[in-house]
C-alpha cells in the first residue's frame, strides 16, 4: 500500500514573512521563482496510462494517449529496457531526456536509423544511476527532470492502496483528456504514417470575450487586436505597425484556446488552429510543409487568427541535440520562423501561440517581429472562480441553495477547465439521481470526484478498517491541533480512486502565500497519520499506507530548506530555479555542484524539521488518546464526519482552548 497527502502548496508565491493573523498586515508578494504546475502535475499521472500494443524493433509499442507533451502518458511510441538505453546513448542516438517520478522513469527522443525518426520511449531506470546523469552531462544531451507534485488542490491527506498515489491525478487526467479527446479528432496509433497534423479552419468560432470569464486583463491586452483584426486598412492608412504574433502564457485549461477563439469571434474573422505536439510524431518534411500551407491559406483568407497550440512541442531551443539541424521538429519550428519573417506589413494575420513553459522556447521565436507580445493566463482567483462558475451555470437549472461564491471558495486551485467540468459533472450526477435541479450535494460530491476520484467500494469492517480510522483520526487531530494549519472539511472513511479514508481540509484565504509556520503545520498534519498508527498499534505494525504522506511532507521540508530559505542555513536558493522542485535532480545534480558540506547540511536540516515535525504530531497523538478513541467510535459508526462534528468531540475531551480551531470553515453564504 502506499498512501498520499495532496496539499495545497501553491508554488506561485511563498512569503515567510506572511502573518495572516495580523491586522493591516498588507499581502505583499515576495519575488520567489514559480514552479512549473503543469509539469508537476502530469508527471504523477502519467505511467499508469501507457498501455502495451504491438512491437516494433524488439519493443512494445503503446498506444499513445492525448496528454501533455511531456508526460511519460504523452505520445510515448514504445518501452525500452534500461540496458538497450544505456547501448543508445554510447551510440549518440538519444536525443533527449526527461525524467519523471523522482528518476525512477525516463522518456526519451531516440533517433531510429530504419524508419529514419525520432521515436519516443519510456524506461523503467534503476532508481537514478549517477553513471546515467554522467552520461547525459558529458554528452550534453537535452535534459529535464520534472518536479514532484507539490498540489494546488485543496489539501487532502488520504490512506491509498498499492498504486494509489498517482492515481487521485490520473481521474484528473483522464477527465481532461476526455473532454480533449471528443474535441480533437480521432486518436491514431503512433507511427501508421499518418499526419494528424492538420489545421482546421473555423470560419466564425461564435466564441466571444463574455464566454471568456476572470482574465480581465488579458482580454484588455487582446482589445487591441481585435480592432486591428476588424479593421485592418485603418491601422495600415497611418502606418502603425500591428504585432504579428503573441505568446499566451498560461497553465494547462486556463482558458488559452478559449480566448484564442473569442478574439477570433470578437472580430469575426476565421480561427485557423494547429497543435504543436502533433508536428512530433511526423515524417521529416511534413511538419515544415503543414506551416507553409497554414499560412498561405490564412493569407488567403485575411484578416485572420492563426492559433497555434503547445508550441513549446515545436519551438524548444534548438541544436541541443545531436542530428543539427535536421530532425523534424527543427525544420517545423525553421519554417514557422521563415513564414512570421514572410509576411511584411499589415497582411491582416496575426499567429497567437500558447504555451505554459516560455522559458524553453528557442529565443529566436521571441525576437522582435515574431512573438514579441506575451499576454499571461494564470489560474483563477477566487473572483476569477465566481465568474467561471457563473458562465458555466448559464445554462444550467441550479437549486436555490447553490451559492456560486462558496463553490469558489471551495475550489480553490482549479483551472477554468476544472470548473467546466465540475458543473458538467454535477449535471450529470443530478440528472442520474432523477433530479430537476443540480444540489450542493451534487457540486459537493463532483468536487471530491474530481480531486480524489470516483467512489469505491466500502472496506469491510475489521483490523484494516480500524487503521485506516486510526490514521485519518490522527491526521485531523494532528492538524487541528497544531497553530497555522487549515480547518478540517470533514473526515472521511468512504473510499475514493484508489484512497481508503480521507481528510479534507479548507485552503487558507490565499493558498499562494504560505508561511513558514503553516508549512511546518502541514508536516506535522501529515505526519499524523503515521504517528496514530504507531502510537496507537505499535511500532512494528506501522503500515505502508503512509507511503504517500512521507514523499509529500519530505518534499516540503526539502523545499522550505532549499527553496524557501526557512531553515537555519539562511535565505539562500540552492537550487537551480528550473530544477528546484524535483528530488532527483537535487540529490544528483545539484550535489555535483555543490560541496559536500552543503549537501550534508541540507540533509541535516530537512531532517531536523522532519524529527521535530514527528515528535510533536506523536505527543498530539499520546496527550489526546480518549479523545482520538470516541473519534475513531464516531467516524466507524457513521463513516464521515463533518468539520463541526469533528471539532466538537475534539473539543470536548481536548484541552484546546490555546487554539485557534473555531475558524468557520465556510463564511456565511452571500447570495451568489
Ligand atoms: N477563463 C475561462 N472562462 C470560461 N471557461 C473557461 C475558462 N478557462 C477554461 N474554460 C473552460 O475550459 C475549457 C478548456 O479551456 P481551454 O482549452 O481554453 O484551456 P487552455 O488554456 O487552452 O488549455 P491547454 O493549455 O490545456 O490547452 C474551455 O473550453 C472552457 O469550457
Ligand atoms: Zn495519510
Amino acid at each position: 500500500m502506499s498512501g498520499a497527502l495532496c496539499f495545497s502548496v501553491s508554488p506561485t508565491l511563498i512569503c515567510k514573512s506572511q502573518d495572516h493573523s495580523k491586522a493591516n498586515n498588507k499581502e505583499k508578494p515576495c519575488p520567489q521563482p514559480v514552479l512549473d504546475n503543469k509539469v508537476s502535475k502530469r508527471k504523477l499521472l502519467s505511467s499508469a496510462v501507457i498501455g502495451l500494443g504491438p512491437t516494433w524493433a524488439g519493443l512494445s509499442v503503446a498506444q499513445p494517449t492525448r496528454a501533455e507533451p511531456d508526460s511519460p502518458a504523452a505520445s510515448t511510441s514504445s518501452r525500452m529496457s534500461y540496458s538497450r538505453f544505456l547501448q543508445y546513448l554510447d551510440e549518440d542516438a538519444v536525443k533527449k531526456v526527461d525524467l519523471f517520478e523522482n528518476g525512477t522513469v525516463a522518456i526519451a527522443e531516440i533517433y531510429n536509423p530504419t524508419l529514419e525518426k525520432i521515436q519516443r520511449v519510456k524506461i523503467q531506470l534503476p532508481g537514478l544511476p549517477q553513471e546515467l546523469i554522467r552520461k547525459i552531462k558529458d554528452k550534453n544531451i537535452d535534459f529535464a527532470a520534472h518536479p514532484m507534485e507539490i498540489s494546488w488542490w485543496p489539501a487532502i491527506f488520504d490512506f491509498l492502496g498499492t498504486f494509489g498515489f498517482p492515481l487521485i491525478f490520473l481521474v484528473t487526467l483522464l477527465l481532461r483528456t476526455s473532454t480533449r479527446n471528443s474535441a480533437g479528432g480521432p486518436n491514431l496509433p503512433f507511427g501508421l504514417g499518418r499526419s494528424k497534423a492538420k489545421f482546421e479552419m473555423e470560419p466564425n468560432t461564435g466564441v466571444t470575450f463574455e464566454d471568456v470569464a476572470g482574465v480581465d486583463e488579458a482580454k484588455q491586452d487582446f482589445q487591441e487586436i481585435v480592432e486591428f483584426l476588424k479593421t485592418p486598412e485603418k491601422f495600415s492608412a497611418v502606418g502603425a505597425k500591428i504585432p504579428k504574433g503573441v505568446l499566451l502564457v498560461g497553465p494547462p485549461g486556463t482558458g488559452k484556446t478559449l480566448l484564442a477563439k473569442a478574439i477570433a469571434g470578437e472580430a469575426g474573422v476565421p480561427f485557423f488552429s494547429l497543435s504543436g505536439s502533433e508536428f512530433i510524431e511526423m515524417f521529416v518534411g511534413v511538419g515544415a510543409s503543414r506551416v507553409r500551407d497554414l499560412f498561405n491559406k490564412a493569407k488567403q483568407n485575411s484578416p485572420c487568427l492563426i492559433f497555434i497550440d503547445e508550441i513549446d512541442a515545436v519551438g524548444r531551443q534548438r541544436g541541443t541535440g545531436i542530428g543539427g539541424g535536421n530532425d523534424e521538429r527543427e525544420q517545423t519550428l525553421n519554417q514557422l520562423l521563415t513564414e512570421m519573417d514572410g509576411f511584411t506589413g499589415n497582411t491582416g494575420v496575426i499567429v497567437i501561440a500558447a504555451t505554459n513553459r516560455p522559458e524553453i522556447l528557442d529565443s529566436a521565436l521571441l525576437r522582435p517581429g515574431r512573438f514579441d507580445r506575451q499576454v499571461s493566463v494564470g489560474l483563477p482567483d477566487i473572483r476569477g472562480r465566481e465568474e467561471i462558475l457563473k458562465v458555466h451555470s448559464n445554462n444550467k437549472k441550479l437549486d436555490k441553495d447553490i451559492y456560486l461564491n462558496v463553490i469558489a471558495m471551495r475550489t480553490s486551485g482549479f483551472s477554468g477547465a476544472d470548473l467546466a467540468n465540475l458543473m458538467n459533472e454535477a449535471a450529470i450526477l443530478a440528472g442520474r439521481r432523477g433530479k430537476d435541479k443540480i444540489t450542493m450535494k451534487e457540486i459537493d460530491d463532483s468536487i471530491d470526484r474530481i480531486v480524489a476520484g470516483m467512489e469505491g467500494t466500502k472496506m469491510t469492517d475489521g483490523k484494516n478498517k480500524i487503521l485506516v480510522a486510526y490514521h485519518e483520526v490522527g491526521h485531523a487531530v494532528c492538524a487541528t491541533l497544531t497553530p497555522g494549519h487549515d480547518p478540517v472539511q470533514k473526515v472521511t472513511l468512504v473510499p475514493r480512486g484508489q484512497a481508503r479514508g480521507l481528510t479534507w481540509f479548507i485552503p487558507g484565504e490565499d493558498p499562494s502565500l504560505i508561511s513558514k509556520n503553516q508549512l511546518f503545520a502541514r508536516i506535522v498534519g501529515g505526519l499524523g497519520g503515521r504517528a496514530a498508527e504507531e502510537i496507537i498499534f505499535g511500532e512494528t505494525e506501522i503500515t505502508t499506507g503512509a507511503a504517500g504522506d512521507l514523499q509529500q511532507i519530505t518534499q516540503i521540508a526539502r523545499q522550505m530548506v532549499t527553496v524557501y530559505g526557512m531553515s537555519e542555513i539562511g535565505p539562500w536558493a540552492l537550487t537551480d530555479p528550473a530544477v528546484q522542485n524535483s528530488d532527483v535532480v537535487l540529490r544528483m545534480l545539484a550535489r555535483n555542484s555543490m560541496s559536500e558540506k552543503l549537501a550534508e547540511d541540507i540533509d541535516h536540516s530537512v531532517r531536523q524539521i522532519i524529527e521535530s515535525a514527528y515528535e510533536i504530531a506523536k505527543n498530539h497523538i499520546r496527550n489526546n488518546r480518549d479523545a482520538i478513541d470516541k473519534l475513531v467510535d464516531v467516524l466507524l459508526e457513521k463513516e464521515t464526519l463533518s468539520g463541526d462534528e469533528f471539532r466538537a468531540i475534539l473539543s470536548e475531551l481536548t484541552d484546546i482552548s490555546s487554539i485557534e480551531i473555531d475558524r468557520t470553515p465556510i463564511p456565511e453564504m452571500i447570495e451568489a
